[in-house]
């Protein structure tokens, strides 16, 4: 039984359908510790030989037997392994991966074995040592004679001990001297046991191997056996191969982009300006969100419930909703005792204040006289937070609003009212609905802001003053409204709800405010605006998925030899498909991490801007605005290489082999 045995192989190209036989019955067999030279007229089929014995090629008939056992060509996992596994190739051209420094060239081989990282970079230095390269490992092939290409290539050969070494004129590029460097190597690999099989047009390249075999016609027409073959030595431990796992496409594909660094940077920095744009505008509908929310909840408590008489006329929208609660004694519309008992009754109700609110009322002050919208009672609707001067109102005391008084009275000095004597004119009802002027001396304690809660702001008494005032003047003294303080925040919106539903004679009486509710609606537009936003700024990463597109086509053309060359090592078709897909990947995940880091900078740098003008971070990129960023571009750099990395993983060995 033979090592290598070739039985009547037969192969013609075709071109126009007309067939071009190149090798017309081929039968040969080969032993380990030969050194095989073919040679044969130039166009004579010794390259279409040599991929059909190094399983790159599968269209011919015959058949090719190692140790006896047929290479079944139809299955295309079984050739990347038989090529991973027994088949070293070196090339006229060395075929040296340009992007990879001369020991990783050597290393790349050595992925597809089970050595462990260390015994791989062991492996390739012995055998860069072997090959007198050692002091330039981290040269780059660029930076390499032609004999130092070819010796890396020879080291890249045997890295995972193959039986089958096949040098396609391997000294056809060198000199005389490098020449004979590489013909001792060669000699040297077969004197281990290997099979070395040369193509060579070289008369004197041919005699120094141990056997010559002359192709003519597409046939064998004469063989010459120089020497014996040398005595194959007892075997050492095999290395063990496997397939490409996926880390080390993830290392070349980085590698890559590390060699293309300043293309690869600005196709980056384009993605990675796309998606900050994203996350910017995320953030900024966060922190405008956040800031009308704290806005509103330290005007409103929100864990109270303003509750008024439900009339026809108010809409069940929130803002229909306000305007029912603006609705003051002077619409009959209050609250009877039994109806405050009615709601202090409720599950969850801590306690409930009861309040008054009356529109138009009149305030003198000097002798300069203003209309304000309202005055109410103070209850725990209202955040103390909204006194700015001053103390909340006790007996006989009354707040007034910043813009709506202070500033009225005196543009520069309005924080002196505080202490000022005001006379307070309104309208209340007695019990038969017929109106009663009421006129109230009081003293400004304290002064609110609060232009954002209503206009006309919050112009407030206490209870028992305004209580008093109703009553000395015999009219009616039943709450327009009463706040109704909740156990829970929790609780909050389903009291609204219950209160909102409590009928008398099938008649809906109370109408209840919740805060939340206007504030979810508030949201909603943001949310809605700065989801188009975001949208818009999404554009620009189609932008980017197109440059993307791009750069791996690119990518792919300048390596279409890479790729030849891949295969020859034995990677599989997916192998090279993730090569590119990896490098995609590593490009949005790069532009995301960036796009992170430039979110947060330009998103501090706009706070700081704008932070003395709201007093609040308005740019809140979140954790998962950042996750979606991230989510988003890998899925977006996923699809962009899908093309690309089809058509590398379709190119034929042999044809990106003989690319130029
Ligand atoms: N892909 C192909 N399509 C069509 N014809 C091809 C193809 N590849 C090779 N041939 C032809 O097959 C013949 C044998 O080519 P091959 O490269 O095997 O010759 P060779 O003996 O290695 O030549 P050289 O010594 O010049 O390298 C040539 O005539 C070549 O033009």
């Amino acid at each position: 039984m033979h090592f290598l045995e070739l039985k009547n192989i037969h192969k013609s190209y075709y071109l126009n359908k007309e067939e071009q036989p190149v090798l017309k019955g081929i039968n040969l067999s080969f032993e380990r510790g030969e050194f095989v030279s073919i040679l044969g007229e130039s166009g004579g089929g010794k390259t279409t030989l040599m991929n059909i014995i190094g399983g790159l090629d599968r269209n011919f008939s015959g058949e090719v037997l190692i140790n006896g056992q047929r290479l079944d060509h139809s299955k295309s996992k079984a050739l990347d392994r038989f090529r991973r596994e027994t088949v070293g190739y070196i090339y006229q051209s060395y075929n040296l991966i340009s992007h990879l420094n001369v020991l990783d060239n050597v290393i790349i081989s050595l992925d597809m074995t089970t050595l462990s990282k260390s015994e791989r970079e062991e492996r390739a230095k012995a055998l860069l040592k072997k090959v007198g390269l050692l002091d330039h490992i981290r040269k780059y092939p660029g930076q390499l004679s032609g004999g130092q290409k070819q010796r890396v290539a020879i080291a890249r050969a045997l890295a995972s001990d193959p039986k089958i070494i096949i040098a396609d004129e391997p000294t056809g590029a060198l000199d005389s001297q490098n020449t004979e460097e590489v013909l001792r190597i060669l000699n040297q690999i077969a004197k281990e046991g290997r099979l070395v099989i040369a193509v060579t047009h070289s008369q004197a390249v041919a005699d120094y191997g141990t056997r010559i075999v002359h192709l003519k016609d597409g046939k064998i027409d004469q063989e010459e056996f120089l020497k014996d073959a040398y005595p194959i030595p007892a075997d050492t431990a095999q290395i063990q191969s496997r397939p490409l796992p996926a880390w080390a496409s993830y290392i070349t594909a980085f590698k890559h982009l590390k060699f293309h660094f300043w293309r690869n940077s600005l196709i980056i920095l384009g993605t990675a300006i796309g998606l900050s744009a994203v996350m910017l505008f995320s953030g900024l509908g966060n922190g405008v969100k956040g800031y009308i929310n704290e806005q509103v909840n330290s005007l409103v408590n929100p864990q109270a419930i303003t509750v008024s008489r439900y009339s026809n006329s108010a809409a069940s929208s929130p803002r229909g909703a306000a305007r029912t609660a603006m609705a003051t004694t002077n619409t009959g519309n209050t609250l009877s005792a039994s109806q405050i008992q009615q709601l202090k009754d409720l599950k969850h109700v801590v306690s409930v204040e009861p309040g008054y609110r009356i529109s138009n009322p009149t305030m003198t002050i000097d002798s300069k006289t203003l209309t304000l919208s309202s005055i109410q009672t103070w209850t725990h609707s209202l955040q103390s937070s909204i006194i700015k001067a001053g103390h909340a109102a006790r007996n006989n005391e009354i707040m007034v609003d910043e813009t709506a008084v202070a500033k009225e009275w005196s543009s520069t000095n309005w924080k002196n009212i505080i202490g000022k004597k005001v006379t307070v004119t309104y309208t209340a009802y007695n019990s038969h609905g017929k109106p009663i002027q009421i006129q109230k001396k009081l003293t400004v304690s304290g002064i609110t802001n609060s232009t954002a809660a209503q206009n006309g702001g919050i112009n407030a008494m206490n209870y028992t003053t305004m209580y008093d005032s109703l009553k000395n003047a015999n009219a009616s003294t039943q709450a327009t409204f009463a706040t109704v303080n909740v156990d829970k925040m929790t609780h909050v919106k389903a009291l609204g709800n219950t209160i909102n539903k409590i009928k008398t004679n099938s008649k809906r009486i109370f109408n209840a405010i919740v805060i939340s509710d206007t504030l979810d609606t508030i949201n909603t537009f943001i949310n809605l605006a700065s989801n188009v936003l975001s949208a818009i700024a999404g554009i620009s990463l189609l932008v980017s998925a197109l440059m993307i597109i791009v750069t791996m086509f690119m990518s792919v053309n300048d390596r279409v030899k890479e790729i030849g060359i891949l295969r020859a090592m034995g990677e599989s078709k997916r192998d090279i498909r993730r090569l590119f897909t990896s490098e995609s990947i590593l490009i949005g995940l790069l532009s995301s991490v960036f796009a992170t880091a430039l979110a947060y900078g330009v998103g501090s740098a706009l706070n700081r801007v704008l932070y003395h003008l709201a007093k609040y971070n308005l740019v809140q990129v979140t954790f998962n605005n950042v996750l979606f960023a991230f989510i988003i571009a890998l899925i977006i750099a996923f699809i962009a290489a899908l093309l690309p990395a089809r058509r590398a993983a379709g190119l034929n060995p042999i044809d990106a082999l003989a690319s130029e």
